[in-house]
């Protein structure tokens, strides 16, 4: 099948077209002769697993990474010159929107849109800005929607930011051309705003331009393109394959290059013999409001709800992270006062948080995937003779990037030039390293391909096999169906009674919102 292209929404000259690119870090080939065809109006999913090549090939496509010699980029019929040019591909229709859509909070509406397109007069250099609100109006019309232009970006609900990212990409292109590519755009979207952005994708299409969307969620990709791209090791091994009546086991296949076990769609079942569970009474902050939650030693109890309804607050004011202003917590025989409680004295405790967006938190991507594993390893930097502690070391990373399936598998390269996913297995594996009383996570699957996703599926069920107490707040049912005994909803700051056991996504969902799961296109 590979290299066929059926085609889809429109025939002729295809959009965007990517001939045997290749690209090279130092001794590890990213991308191996890739092919690529995106045609005029249709949304076309790229997919695999993490460190397969998506970023780097749309790194290419825009000039952040210039291509080894020999492959070819064709903009509606044309070559684009490579290395690409920034401003020349972005001239000719062809942008980008980053993870978490690349905005600026704390500037305003108009100056997203116009961010490094501004018009300074001549003589004075200053900026014109009725032109420059004039512009970013027509942009936004474009969408047929209004957002105001004045308000810092921060300020926007989510699916005004959405529009926003998705209205500055759009600008370039003229109705009818150009490419935008979503590059993990979506991850941090909640269910609400997601249907909204699917929404927006399609009156772009129907204009005629097209999208490129690199995504990790195989059930978006299967509701909202029209045809994938699945990439592995860096090969395109399939280009343009329909998505219509394409099941998401088929898809699963493709992408790993092997079945799936069925390992994480077993039930976790917390042991029955426990000790005294962690207790958090009480718990308030900016929304979540006199919060009860118990887990016990070997549980796996997920916070959910939407946007908003403070279940996503949980994990950094049980960690110290953010200060609660009410709450206590009982964990290994102590009483901590939440409101008192810094990060240092949580970790002293043996809580361990795994944050979402880890290039913000968590790792430091200038020190190795090694130091990072043992950077908050408490037993590691104790005791041992230093051969015999390096040995030691040495061998727990090892173990740690087997068992997370951390690609490539090298202790000693920067965390900062490992893919996106690889890194957030790596800041799981530095905080399971600890052995934490309380494993605290955050949308912990939320940039993992579905291999990975199992892999840390694994290693939390394992940890709480091992007696860990494991609170996950997540806006992903299928993850929290995966990984959790108990599920709390949460509503307008308050914990709901009556936590789901063992529930399935649907149940999920419907707890949520108590109606049906909708999908996202029709
Ligand atoms: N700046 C860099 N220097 C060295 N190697 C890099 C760099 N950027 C990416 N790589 C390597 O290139 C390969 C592809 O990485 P890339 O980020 O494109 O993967 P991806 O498919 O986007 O993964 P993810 O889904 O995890 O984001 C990986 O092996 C990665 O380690």
């Amino acid at each position: 099948m590979t290299g066929s292209v059926p085609r889809l929404p429109g025939d002729g000259e295809p959009r965007l077209r990517v001939e045997a690119v290749s690209k090279t870090f130092g001794s590890n080939r990213a991308l191996r002769e890739v092919e690529l065809d995106v045609v005029p109006g249709e949304i076309h999913g790229l997919v695999g697993q993490n460190g397969s090549g998506k970023s780097t090939l749309a790194k290419v496509l825009t000039g952040y990474h210039g291509p080894d010699p020999g492959g070819r980029v064709f903009v509606d019929g044309a070559p684009l010159r490579l290395p690409v040019r920034p401003l020349e591909a972005r001239a000719r229709g062809l942008t980008v929107v980053h993870q978490s859509l690349g905005l600026v909070n704390d500037r305003t509406v108009v100056e997203n849109l116009r961010l490094g397109r501004f018009r300074a007069r001549r003589m004075s250099r200053r900026i014109h800005w009725r032109e420059e609100r004039d512009a970013a109006r027509a942009a936004l019309e474009r969408l047929g929607l209004d957002v105001p232009l004045e308000v810092k970006v921060g300020a926007l609900n989510e699916e005004d930011r959405a529009t926003v990212a998705i209205a500055r990409a759009l600008q370039d292109a003229q109705d009818g051309t150009g490419v935008i590519i979503f590059d993990e755009s979506t991850r941090s979207l909640t269910r609400e705003s997601l249907e909204h952005f699917y929404k927006l994708l399609d009156s772009v299409v129907a204009t005629g331009t097209s999208v490129l969307l690199i995504t990790h969620r195989l059930e978006e990709v299967l509701d909202a393109t029209d045809r994938v791209t699945v990439l592995r090791d860096g090969v395109s091994v399939e280009c343009g394959l329909p998505t219509k009546g394409l099941s998401e086991a088929d898809l699963v296949r493709t992408l790993l290059g092997r079945e799936l076990l069925g390992l994480a769609r077993e039930k976790h079942t917390a042991p029955a013999e426990t000790g005294q569970p962690v207790r958090i009474e009480g718990l308030s902050g900016q929304v979540a409001r006199d919060v009860d939650v118990s887990v016990a030693p070997g549980e796996i109890v997920g916070v959910t709800g939407i946007a908003g309804s403070g279940h996503d607050e949980v994990p950094y004011l049980v960690s110290g992270v953010r200060k609660a202003t009410a709450g206590r917590m009982w964990l290994g025989g102590k009483e901590l006062a939440l409101s008192k409680m810094d990060a240092a004295a949580a970790i002293a405790a043996g809580v361990a948080l795994v944050p979402e967006g880890r290039e913000r938190e968590g790792l430091a991507l200038e020190m190795t995937v090694a130091e990072n594993v043992l950077l908050a390893d408490r037993s590691c930097r104790r005791g041992a003779m230093a051969p015999r502690r390096r040995r030691a070391e040495r061998a727990l990373v090892g173990q740690w990037i087997e068992r997370l399936d951390v690609r490539p598998p090298a202790g000693d390269l920067p965390a900062g030039k490992l893919s996106g996913g690889n890194q957030q297995k790596v800041l799981l594996a530095k905080w399971l390293a600890t052995n934490p009383d309380l494993l605290v996570l955050h949308e912990p699957t939320q940039a993992v391909d579905v291999g990975a996703r199992h892999a840390i599926v694994a290693a939390v069920r394992a940890a709480a096999d091992a007696g860990c107490a494991v609170l996950v707040s997540s806006s992903d049912e299928n993850e929290l169906s995966l990984l959790c005994d108990r599920v709390v909803i949460f509503r307008d700051g308050a914990a709901q009674p009556d936590p789901l056991d063992h529930p399935s996504a649907d149940d999920i969902v419907q707890a949520i919102y108590s109606g049906g799961k909708r999908r996202l296109r029709a």
